[in-house]
């Protein structure tokens, strides 16, 4: 997260640190005690060998803190028309290969399931443990930044992202306060509801030009209910 601030410590009891052979790869937010959401790009480069585990109740990724627990994963389900060289149907669901114990620390994020738009101007919020700077500084606590959406027209005008964001993506604003490298997968959170999930689009950050792009979950309710419906 760039220009944003050190989270209050489990007051976000939903975000997820996906991790790789024990290092924070992306981020992702539970959906109930079962399954976590995230983005398919997250797991694209992931070798047979290496073990994906999902961290839950955590503020900070090297202290023990008694929230914590990290999750083995049962399976993964990257959207199936999500590809490496496109940032379209950019999200994966993941199943726990055991049920998340719920306490204060460690809660489901409610998602929007009705169609439509959250309308420019509005202000949402995203964190995670992302970088914070563009030297790659890596923060050991969980960060978060507000950001106002973007009007998807205004968006997708030539200075901008040039008519690349579809219905099914959200725009923020992203000057200097952005997402970065480290933050794919985790919640757009506007006024208590999951509406989107970083992905890392042209994977600039911080540069007001290249709006933060977010997978709209609305658009994938259908396909959310589908994967849960047949894994669980
Ligand atoms: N702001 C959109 C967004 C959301 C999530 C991730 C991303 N970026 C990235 N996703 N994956 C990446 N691999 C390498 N470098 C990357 N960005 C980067 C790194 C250092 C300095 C800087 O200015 C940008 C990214 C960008």
């Amino acid at each position: 997260i760039l220009g944003g601030m050190e989270a209050a410590p489990h007051l976000r009891p939903y975000m997820a640190s996906i991790q790789i052979d024990g290092k924070h790869l992306c981020g992702g937010f539970l959906l109930n005690e079962w399954w976590v959401l995230s983005a398919a790009h997250c797991v694209e480069d992931i070798s047979p060998g290496s073990t994906v585990r999902v961290l839950l109740g955590a503020h900070s990724l090297s202290q023990p803190e008694s929230s914590k627990h990290l999750y083995e994963v049962q399976s993964l389900f990257p959207h199936p028309d999500s590809h490496p060289d496109t940032i379209h149907h950019d999200i994966l669901l993941i199943k726990l290969s055991e049920k998340a114990t719920l306490g204060p620390a460690v809660q489901p994020l409610p998602y929007q399931r009705e169609a439509g738009d959250v309308a420019g101007g509005t202000f949402c919020s995203v964190a995670g443990w992302g970088i914070t700077t563009h030297s790659g500084r890596k923060p050991d606590r969980l960060q978060q930044v507000d950001l106002p959406i973007m009007d998807r027209a205004v968006c997708n005008q030539r200075i901008y992202h040039d008519n690349l964001i579809t219905d099914k993506m959200i725009c923020a604003e992203s000057r200097k306060k952005d997402a970065c490298r480290g933050d794919s997968g985790g919640p757009l959170v506007c006024n208590g509801v999951a509406q989107g999930i970083v992905t890392s689009g042209t994977r600039v950050c911080g540069n007001w030009k290249k709006p933060g792009i977010y997978t709209k979950i609305s658009s994938y309710t259908d396909w959310i209910d589908s994967v849960l419906a047949s894994a669980s």
